[in-house]
This record gives C-alpha cells, structure tokens and sequence, in this order.
C-alpha cells in the first residue's frame, strides 16, 4: 500500500481560544512495502500525525492517498470501514482485552471488518511471533513482551496493508525492544505490508530501512 500526505494541515483550538498549530506538511510519501520510522520529540505531532492517516482525524486542510483513494474525501463512516479493512494498529500500551486468552484476542481483531474469523489464520499469526505454546494464556498470564507479541498478531490479523505503530517497545524491557522490532520488520516483510512507526528514540528508529526526522517534514516544528 502506497501513502501519501499533501499540503496537510492541522491546528488544535486551545483552551483560550487561541490555535495550535501542529502539523504543516507540504509532502510525503511511503511507497508499497517501505518501512519507515518517524522520529520526533514529546508533543512534535506523531500521534495526530498517525491519526490524520488512518482517518481519526480530520485534517483543516490537504489531502491524505492512500492507495491513490483520497481517505479525507471518504465521509467518517466510509473512513472507519477503510481503516478496519486496510490499517493495523500497535500502540504503546498493548490494549489486550483481559478476559480473552492470545488466541481470542488474535480473534477479535478480525471479526469487526471482516465478519467472519479465520482460526486458522489466527493461529498462523501466533505462530509467526513465537506464541504458538501460548494460544489459551490470558494476557495477566504473559510477560510484558509476550503481550506485545499477541498485539502484533492481532494487529495484522485482518490482512491490512499498512501498519501503524505507536512507540510500540515503550512499554517493553530494554532486553526486549530489539526483538519486538526485528519481529515487526519481518512480520510485515512476510505478509507484505507498508510499516510507519513513530517513535521518540533516534536509536530506535536507524532499525529501519529509511528514518525520517518529522521535522524534515512538518513545517510547524521549522518554524517553533
Ligand atoms: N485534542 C487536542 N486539543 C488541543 N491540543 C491538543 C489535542 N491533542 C493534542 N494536542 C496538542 O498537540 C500537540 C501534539 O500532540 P501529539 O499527541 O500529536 O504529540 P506526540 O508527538 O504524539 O507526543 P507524545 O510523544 O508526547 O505522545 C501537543 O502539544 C498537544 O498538547
């Protein structure tokens, strides 16, 4: 899946009324199966950035290509289908549902936009992070890195074509970031899938292919 931002824009109201702005981005691309990590400080803009792009987010102005489909043109409902069929998803904080086993959890992420689980796949998927002796544990029942592992699985478990991921080894042992990264890079190699991942650590990001400072990029943090 190809992505594409031009001219976007997009500024906060403040509590007095006055405007934030925090993204001014006259372009960007990441072609089909191109990993690509986003460095940038606290506040710089990375999680509006992620949401602009999977249609969370309104932007003021500009247009946001996914696959040459004008996302921001799509009315909010048409936004959260495309979403649910096409993006994944890893977040800081793994947002497992505690009462489900990995396997269910796996589960879940598919049913919403397809209707119908694939087991089978599920399974795969679990396998593929090295969780296949783990199916029936819970998430209590996981270490920390475990955890995330089961998000990954769950996050590609509706066969989207591009992967957001949100500083997802903040939350993992430094023994364990390098793992959870290499596992993110190879899993979305494997099933051919375009990888955006933001982060706030330059250590992190020179993992992947190409590293783009988001100020290279965002003309508000030029400006600041
Ligand atoms: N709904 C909102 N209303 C007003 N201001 C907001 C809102 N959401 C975010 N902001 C402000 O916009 C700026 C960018 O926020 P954002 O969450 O995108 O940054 P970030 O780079 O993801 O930060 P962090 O790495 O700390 O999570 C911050 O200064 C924040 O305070």
């Amino acid at each position: 899946m190809s992505l594409e931002l031009k001219n976007v824009r997009k500024n906060y109201r403040e509590p007095n009324g006055h405007d934030l702005p925090v993204l001014d981005i006259p372009h960007f691309k990441l072609e089909t199966g191109e990993q690509a990590a986003l460095v940038g400080s606290s506040g710089g803009g990375k999680t509006t950035l992620l949401n602009v792009i999977s249609g969370i987010t309104k932007p003021d102005s500009g247009e946001v290509l996914i696959d040459d489909i004008e996302i921001t043109r799509l009315p909010e409902a048409g936004r959260d289908r495309f979403r649910a069929e096409r993006i994944g998803f890893v977040f800081q904080t793994f947002n497992l549902l505690p009462a489900f086993t990995a396997f269910e959890n796996v589960l879940l992420g598919m049913s919403f936009a397809r209707g119908k689980a694939d087991r089978a796949h599920a399974k795969q998927l679990l396998e593929s992070v090295g969780l296949g002796h783990r199916l029936t544990h819970k998430p209590a029942q996981l270490s920390v890195g475990e955890q995330q592992r089961v998000a990954i699985a769950r996050s590609l478990a509706n066969r989207p074509s591009l992967l957001l991921a949100d500083e997802p080894t903040a939350s993992v042992d430094p023994a364990n970031q390098e793992t959870i990264l290499k596992l993110i890079g190879e899993i979305c190699r494997e099933h051919n899938v375009s990888l955006l991942l933001v982060t706030h650590s330059p250590e992190i990001a020179t993992q992947f292919d190409r590293t783009i400072p988001l100020q290279e990029f965002n003309k508000v943090l030029q400006n600041a």
